[in-house]
């Protein structure tokens, strides 16, 4: 056994008892983990099990009962002592439970000696929270915020020896109101236990409490925000659950709580939408206007339905096939590496985003904020039947891959995605697109560009600036509505804006780079994606990313790929 000079253990060997056999247990903080096996040989593959001290949830002296005492070896030796690792064990599709082994020895002074180490190097976990402030909404999704949380949720933080504070919030907004008021900074983490619209109550509370301290105005949609270190946890209890699902990889209470326990961070990138220079909200997820809004607009006078709502307004909203004119003006995302047509996805570690938010910062330090706004503006007039803004895949169960596959969490860009006015029949093929692997955007009236800031006004708000009568804006509109087959809508759609309708069409959205932090690590690169995105994302960086990154013409994928993968 070694110890480092400040008198913890670098390395532990022992053989311990787990079940009836003997193992060779090693704990090597060097690198990081616990491992045991199986001493006699041959050994087997399934056999020799290891995990990171990082994904240790906790370790406690454990009493082994009398049926294991009374049973084989245990009856040779006098009291045996014990110890239970709680761990992380990673099952398919980003599921993580939490897994136990229980070791033994007949002395008492080298079990100690186990605990105490291990709990040294759980200690040593700096990023892991202690103290966590918890919100349920007890009405989101299916209504079952409540019991997930106490049921699933509670038992891993005592477990895992983290304090809580929990509110049920008895009202929209409740939560959002409460974060202007707590002592945050008690806090390691707040918690949301809830759908996408409990997250974003969260993090409008977060964020505006942050403003507030340092003294930003929110109105002003140039002012640079202050970001917000204390991390967010979600446990999904909501409807679409879009966000947990789309930073974690899959919707599960568990998993979440794990990844809060194990202290992991992921940075977000937010949008922030203003009217006339007044506020009006924070988007992380889908900001839509048209089809989604319709969606929305309709489905919250059903929310009685539940999760169902979304369905069943989804689908008369398709047919009725309404279309909006209107004028989207964008700034492209230049300091990303991505395009959002590229196979390379957003995952763990990713260093796209990196690399992306390094050039920002780089470029806003050379040139200055406001240099930004004399970049180049791109204008698009036309009739939408959707106009999705995403800064995420917004994946959710319905559509695994996203509405834009290739989105990246933390780059500082927003995917705009613009569904110009075409047959039903057209629409729902790129509808049923976002549900199997064929390319969302390959179709004629579908563009995609990767931005950092861009605005919209409809038709009928130029109109009105512009001095057209009122009166026969009207009989227009009265027109249409005696004719709904012909589809067009003079009237305005709403923006969804992570699920919440906003009250203005025309808006002015720029994209905030990682201004939140998450309890979450992105999507885990799993064996199956290995295979089969190594070859197309290496040969795509290459091709792609390269020449605008100024590399020398036949610089090697070899470069890259050492980042990537
Ligand atoms: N106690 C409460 N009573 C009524 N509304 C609440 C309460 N607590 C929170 N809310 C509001 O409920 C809204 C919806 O909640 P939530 O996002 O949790 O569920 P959901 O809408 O079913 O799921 P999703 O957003 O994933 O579609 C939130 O915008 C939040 O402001
Ligand atoms: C006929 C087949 C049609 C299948 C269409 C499937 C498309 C599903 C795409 C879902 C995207 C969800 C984007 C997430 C938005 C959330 O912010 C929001 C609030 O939870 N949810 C919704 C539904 O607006
Ligand atoms: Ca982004």
């Amino acid at each position: 056994m070694e110890q480092l000079p400040c008198g913890r253990w670098l390395r532990l060997v022992s053989s311990l008892g787990m079940g009836q056999r003997a193992w060779e247990v090693t704990l090597d903080g060097e690198r990081g983990r616990l491992a045991w096996s199986d001493p006699r040989p041959p050994r087997r593959g399934d056999e020799n099990c290891f995990v990171p001290t990082s994904e240790i949830i906790a370790v406690e002296e454990t009493e082994l009962n009398k049926k294991q005492r009374n049973s084989g070896k245990w009856q040779k030796m006098g009291k045996p002592h014990a110890f239970t690792v709680y761990y992380v064990k990673k099952a398919r599709n980003h599921r993580w439970r939490c897994s136990d082994v229980t070791f033994w020895c007949a002395d008492e002074h080298l079990c100690n000696q186990w605990i105490q180490a291990l709990k040294e190097l759980l200690e040593m976990q700096k990023s892991r929270p202690k103290q966590l402030l918890v919100y349920i909404n007890p009405y989101g999704g299916k209504r079952q915020g409540k019991r997930i949380y106490e049921q699933k949720v509670a038992p891993l933080f005592s477990l895992a020896s983290i304090s809580t504070d929990v509110v049920i919030t008895e009202h929209a907004n409740h939560a959002k109101d409460n974060l202007f008021e707590v002592n945050i900074n008690k806090y390691d983490g707040v918690v949301c236990v809830g759908g996408d619209g409990m997250f974003s109550e969260v993090m409008h509370g977060l964020i505006g409490r942050m403003q507030k301290d340092s003294g930003i105005d929110q109105n002003n949609p140039k002012a640079p925000l202050v970001q917000c270190n204390i991390r967010i946890g979600i446990i999904p209890a909501g409807s679409t659950d879009c966000i947990c699902y789309s930073t974690i990889g899959i919707s599960d209470p568990v998993t979440s709580a794990l990844h809060i326990i194990v202290g992991d961070c992921q940075p977000l990138d937010v949008c922030s939408v203003h009217h006339n220079n007044t506020f009006l909200k924070y988007c992380v997820s889908l900001l839509g206007y048209g089809f989604y809004g319709d969606v929305l607009k309709d489905s919250e006078k059903k929310r009685w339905m539940g999760p169902m709502r979304y369905d069943y307004s989804g689908f008369k909203t398709f047919l009725t096939h309404h279309y909006y004119e209107g004028t989207i003006s964008f700034q492209p995302a230049k300091h990303t590496l991505g395009s959002p047509r590229d196979k390379y996805t957003c995952r763990t570690g990713c260093y796209i985003c990196k690399k992306s938010e390094q050039q920002l910062a780089q470029q806003r330090k050379q040139c200055g904020l406001k240099h930004e706004e004399e970049e180049e503006w791109k204008i698009i007039k036309g009739k939408f039947l959707a106009i999705n803004a995403v800064n995420m895949r917004c994946a959710c169960p319905r559509s695994p891959k996203g509405l834009s596959p290739a989105a990246h969490l933390a780059d500082g860009s927003a995917d705009l995605i613009l569904v110009r006015k075409c047959s039903r029949l057209d629409f729902l093929r790129y509808l049923v697109r976002h549900t199997n692997q064929d390319d969302q955007f390959d179709f004629s009236f579908v563009d995609v560009h990767r931005v950092k800031s861009f605005q919209f006004t409809s038709k009928l708000s130029e109109d009105n600036e512009s001095n057209v009568t009122d009166m026969g804006k009207k009989r227009f509109g009265q027109f249409c509505r005696d004719h709904p087959a012909c589809c067009c809508n003079i009237a305005n759609s709403t923006w969804n804006c992570d699920g919440e309708t906003l009250e203005s069409s025309a808006v002015e959205v720029r994209v905030h780079c990682q201004l939140v932090k998450l309890f979450a690590r992105g999507i885990e690169e799993t064996c199956k994606d290995e295979a089969a995105s190594r070859q197309s994302s290496v040969e795509q960086l290459t091709v792609d990313i390269v020449p605008p990154m100024g590399r020398r013409k036949n610089e090697s994928s070899r470069n890259l790929s050492k980042y990537a993968f």
